[in-house]
């Protein structure tokens, strides 16, 4: 798949991406050729077994990690070669994530957690940007939390609170890895219906890592990735068909 223009509503995008660690004879491939791209104000999962390549895709289209090979943009700015401090920029201003491990600060209160983002970047939220937070506070269940720290919080909560923070600068794109990994069935539920609703009424663009068929099926979209190569574009499917589909997929070691 070639992907030539830059005007397609794609949110970040690969061309040709591949990743190799260490050197023959012991090389690992992680990414292999991979081209594809994430359109806007869709929800897309990216889905595989372990080990497939599902992280090291995600590091490399947010600008975390490079490429051995291939080119990477985020909306209409290619990456490929941009510097470290260019890429934290970028980043801060263009992209929020959500991973497993929460990644709050354990001694800000929700409240400064949620602003974060503007703190880093030097400024205050606008008038805008601060009723922006509000709903988010209040959407998210948080708006009677603002004052405690994350160790006073549930896993979901602490989990809304990193959700918050991410869409608070409104992130042209949401990367999050594996975001119900440490939750239990029902709260992971409760988090990827959030997600849904972020990109089904705000119109958020939402790429998710998961090896989970049921985080998967909240997604508008699933890419297969196998063992490096991205093996199938699907629009969204009921989990059962998202696990047939990965059973098919398993080779026998
Ligand atoms: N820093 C590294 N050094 C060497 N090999 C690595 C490194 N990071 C990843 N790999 C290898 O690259 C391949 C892809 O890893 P990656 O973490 O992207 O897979 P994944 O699909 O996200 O897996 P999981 O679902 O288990 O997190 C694996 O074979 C992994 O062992």
């Amino acid at each position: 798949m070639e992907i030539t223009t830059t005007d397609l509503g794609l949110v970040a995008r690969v061309q040709h991406l591949s990743k190799s660690y260490g050197s023959d004879p012991n090389r690992v491939h992680a990414l292999r050729d991979i081209s594809l791209g994430i359109r806007a104000a869709e929800f897309t999962a990216i889905m595989g077994p372990s080990g497939s390549g599902k992280s090291t895709l995600m590091h490399i289209m947010a600008g975390l990690d490079s490429a051995t090979d291939g080119r990477s943009w985020l909306g209409d700015d290619e990456i490929t070669d941009m510097s470290d401090s260019q890429l934290t920029l970028l980043r801060r201003r263009r992209v929020g994530f959500v991973f497993q491990a929460f990644n709050l600060v354990p001694t800000l209160d929700v409240r400064a957690n949620i602003r974060l983002p503007f703190e880093l970047d030097g400024r205050r939220p606008t008038d805008a940007e601060a009723a922006w937070i509000a709903e988010l506070e209040r959407t998210l269940g948080l708006a009677d939390r603002l004052a405690h720290r994350p160790h006073e919080l549930s896993g979901g909560q602490q989990q809304r609170v990193a959700i918050a923070r991410a869409l608070s600068t409104r992130p042209a794109l949401l990367f999050a890895d594996e975001p119900t990994g440490n939750l239990d069935s029902r709260t992971g539920r409760e988090v990827l219906e959030l997600l849904q609703h972020a990109s089904r009424r705000y119109g958020q663009s939402i790429a998710m890592v998961t090896h989970d068929p049921i985080a998967a099926a909240y997604a508008d979209r699933v890419l297969f990735l196998a063992d490096g190569r991205l093996v199938a574009d699907r629009e969204r499917m009921p989990a059962q068909q998202i696990s047939e589909f990965m059973l098919s997929m398993e080779v026998p070691a």
